[in-house]
């Protein structure tokens, strides 16, 4: 590989950087050194270089890595093209990985082997193209090859071309969304985007505007006019998710809409057409909520005209490997990494897992084992899976509050068949903080 222009290199001690640079200098014409980040903004103006080595850990006794975490965010922001390689402490491989979840292109750990430093660090320098070009949003849906899921295509074929109704069940990270967008791809909307409302994020407050939209004046801080979801969907399809969270007044003004094909902006007495179709989703079981009285039947019935039920991960285990396949694939390309393969341990790890947090939990999973994987196959030590515990274990000596709040969390969702409502309503958290932490967590 040819010479490369120019590194930098953060870590807080002395002898690291001497190391580091005596080691960099025939690859590099320049290593700049710095002991701390607070000038590393400045030296950055002064020339971009091709790669940044940074520390994770700065002030002396605090090992959160939370500074490498901050300044890592405050480099891709105002560089988002400077490879930043992360330096971290064996310890910190989970730290490494959210790191290069937000963006880092690879990460280091202490003590390190010289060849492999040299390697990542030129490698990382070779090209300044953002890894997250790479199929960071390939959302599209793999199918599977079970049968469910193979009958379950053949209903979507069928139904998708139509402007029927659509609503979709199935447990928290099930692929609920991207079934909603497998529906809309294949109809004849398909030309303009399908907008998507989350009932389980919007404040309650805000429902109402977001749906509907409002005219100026309409409240405080109603300070133009403005377009809601469902006139922002008009001529195209509308994803509604969490649909179990709408609140009873709201049940009755969507039924009016979906019966009517008109929508009233809040503070308005101006009917507007709408022309959409409406594709909802939900882990509630609406039926028990129809029967206590929480959900009306003929919403329900308005909006169920097609059901999709999607099963759980655990109940199609013919599509665990190949899913974790494809996410591999994926995430090899993404990380530019070599894996692969899956070894039997792998696989046998994977078949046995029960799967709380479905294909989501699947794809962090395979996400994390390709970020530290070290060659072509993936073992099972690669794969870090919860043990689904029906309780938290009463021997908590060396555990940290987060592996508690972790163990909590995996027990509740699994506990409750993956209903999150159920399961922040059981931790007594709102769904959005629970939402929050499961993504940290990878869950
Ligand atoms: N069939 C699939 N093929 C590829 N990726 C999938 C599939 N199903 C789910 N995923 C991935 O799993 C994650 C969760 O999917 P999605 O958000 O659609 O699930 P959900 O059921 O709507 O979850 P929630 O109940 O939390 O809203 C996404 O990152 C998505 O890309």
């Amino acid at each position: 590989m040819s010479k490369r222009n120019k590194i930098v290199v953060v870590d807080d001690n002395r002898g690291v950087l001497a190391a580091v640079s005596l080691l960099l200098r025939p690859y590099f014409n320049q290593v700049i050194t710095l002991q701390s980040p607070v000038r590393l903004e400045e030296v950055l103006r002064d020339g971009v270089p091709d790669c940044l080595l940074l520390d994770m850990n700065f002030s002396a006794g605090i090992n959160t890595g939370n500074e490498g975490i901050y300044w890592l965010n405050r480099v891709k922001r105002l560089y988002p093209d400077l490879p930043v390689v992360l330096f971290t402490a064996y310890g910190d491989i989970d730290l490494a990985v959210r790191g290069m979840k937000e963006g880092a292109v690879d990460f280091i750990i202490k003590p390190w082997d010289n060849a492999r430093l040299v390697d990542t660090l030129l490698k990382a320098s070779g090209g300044r193209k953002s890894r997250n070009a790479a199929a960071d949003d390939d959302n599209s849906m793999y199918w599977g090859e079970s049968k469910a899921m193979l009958a379950l295509k053949s209903l979507v074929e069928r139904i998708a071309p139509t402007d029927a109704n659509v609503l979709i069940t199935g447990e928290n990270g099930t692929g609920k969304e991207v079934l909603a967008r497998a529906v809309h791809r294949r109809s004849a909307r398909h030309s303009r985007p399908m907008l998507s409302v989350d009932m389980g994020s919007v404040t309650e407050t805000l429902f109402e505007s977001e749906l509907f939209g409002h005219v100026k004046g309409a409240f405080t801080n109603a300070s133009a006019d403005r377009a809601g979801k469902f006139e922002a969907a008009d001529g195209s399809t509308l994803f509604m998710d969490e649909i179990g969270n709408l609140p009873p007044y709201l049940q009755s003004k969507l039924l009016t809409v979906i019966q009517n094909r008109k929508i009233v902006r809040v503070g308005s007495n101006k009917p507007v057409d709408v022309d959409i179709r409406l594709i909802c989703a939900t882990n509630c079981d609406l039926q028990a909520m129809v029967a206590d009285g929480r959900f009306r039947q003929d919403l329900l019935y308005r909006i169920n005209t097609i059901h999709l039920e999607i099963p759980p991960l655990r109940q199609r285990k013919d599509d665990i490997v190949p899913l974790a396949e494809m996410f591999m694939k994926r995430f090899s390309e993404k990380y530019k990494r070599e894996a692969s393969e899956l070894d039997g341990s792998a696989r046998d790890k994977l078949m046995s897992h029960y799967w709380p947090g479905n294909i989501r939990e699947l794809e962090h999973a395979v996400e994390k084992a390709v970020i530290i994987s070290d060659g072509p196959v993936l073992r099972a030590s690669h794969f870090e899976l919860p043990k689904v515990e029906a309780s938290v274990p009463g021997d908590v000596a060396g555990a940290t509050l987060e592996d508690m709040e972790r163990q909590m969390i995996t027990a509740a969702v699994n506990d409750c068949h993956g209903n999150l409502s159920a399961v922040a309503s059981r931790l007594g958290i709102t769904r959005q903080t629970l939402y929050n932490k499961m993504k940290k967590f990878g869950l």
